[in-house]
């Protein structure tokens, strides 16, 4: 399982820009004309969590492994791409294979930087990729409504999923996406089985002026207001400045950081943002050799995440000894922990909380 979350936006709007940011490399070209990036460009990132180096300290860990997550830089996509305008459908097909998306605003100014519809508006841009994304899904969903048409007719149980589908059909059409029917509708299951865009979750990314880093200006209001509404998230940065950041050394990093008033790192915050919306959360194992985070989808019981470990470990999993993040780190010591009664021992249908510190036993 390797969960992806792809940068998608109109062309030019600063997608490479943000990856490049992100995988603290010059992996992507990132250039001053639409359609830089045509070929998907993949990258692993490390998902920051200040708990590693805490409990890092207390153990004396040698090394501290983060979990880390998939970004996908993708092609920009243009009014009509899902009749083929632009570089058409190939690039529908790469946001399908990613599992949440970030879509990413053009929120600044610049008259030297291209806007394939002559000037940047937040609202305008956000709605044309939405359209896009819908007229895809009409067309796959109606590809499956003559199927399942069919196969109702040879068996008439079959006539909800038909319904539901009519009823996702009639919501895209209606400017609704796929992602605003509760997940245990059949509406969304409906969805999912058909692997639809607009079922994907959704953050929304206001790439923004220098000058709009600590107070964002309206262009990303807008984009806020709009995330609201529709209740998705949405977050603000400069996506040009964090990649300049990319080449230089964390205590130049900081320094810059401090002359522009960025306090919260935007791409943690997007990196975070991402991880939550690809519905994943982690647990912690500390030691003398490494203190490491382990990537789970929420919900995940003991023996499937020690499987994330060694399969071995799910295979002969005995229990879970497991300490919350805040008692290892006030207690500090396993005794300590110990005796305030704070280790716990869970069994085969724990269901892991976020930030359990843990050590399996089991038989090899
Ligand atoms: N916040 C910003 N302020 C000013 N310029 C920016 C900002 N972010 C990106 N740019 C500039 O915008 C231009 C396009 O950037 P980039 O190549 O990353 O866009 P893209 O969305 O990947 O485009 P394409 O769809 O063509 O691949 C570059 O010249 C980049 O330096
Ligand atoms: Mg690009």
């Amino acid at each position: 399982m390797a969960l992806s979350c792809g940068i998608v936006g109109l062309p030019n709007v600063g997608k490479s820009t943000i990856f490049n940011a992100l995988t603290r490399s010059a992996q992507a070209l990132a250039a001053n004309y639409p359609f830089a990036t045509i070929e998907p460009n993949v990258g692993e990132v490390p998902v920051p969590d200040p708990r590693l180096g805490v409990l890092a300290g207390l153990s004396s860990s040698e090394k501290i492994v983060p979990a880390t997550m998939r970004f996908v830089d993708i092609a920009g996509l243009v009014r009509g791409a899902a009749s083929g305008q632009g570089l058409g459908n190939a690039f529908l097909s790469h946001i399908r294979e990613t599992d949440a998306i970030a879509m990413v605003v053009r929120a600044f100014h610049d008259d030297n930087v291209t806007h394939v519809e002559g000037g940047p508006d937040p609202l305008r841009d956000i709605e044309i990729i939405a359209i896009e994304m819908a007229l895809a899904d009409l067309a796959s969903l109606q590809k499956k409504r003559d199927k399942l048409q069919r196969e109702v007719r040879a068996n008439p149980k079959e006539a909800p999923k038909l319904e539901a589908l009519d009823r996702l059909i009639a919501a895209l059409e209606a400017g609704r996406p796929a992602r605003a029917f509760p997940p245990d509708s059949p509406e969304a299951a409906m969805a999912r089985e058909s692997f639809l865009l607009t079922a994907k979750p959704m953050l929304y990314v206001a790439n923004v002026d220098e000058s709009q880093i600590a107070e964002p200006g309206p262009m990303a209001q807008a984009v806020f207001a709009h995330a609201k509404a529709e209740n998705s998230r949405a977050i603000a940065f400069n996506g040009k400045i964090e990649s300049e950041f990319a080449g230089m050394s964390d205590d130049d990093v900081a320094m810059f950081r401090a002359d522009y008033g960025i306090t919260t790192g935007g791409l943690d915050r997007l990196i975070v943002e991402a991880y939550d919306l690809l519905g994943l959360m982690t647990f912690l194992t500390t030691g003398e050799k490494e203190t490491r985070a382990w990537m789970i989808e929420k919900g995940t019981k003991a023996p499937q995440a020690a499987g994330k470990i060694h399969s071995d470990i799910e295979r002969g999993f005995i229990r879970a000894e497991c300490i919350s993040y805040d008692d290892y780190v006030t207690y500090k010591t396993l005794d300590a922990i110990r005796s305030a009664g704070k280790l716990r021992s869970e069994g085969k249908d724990y269901v892991m909380q976020e930030g359990d510190v843990v050590e399996f036993r089991f038989n090899v």
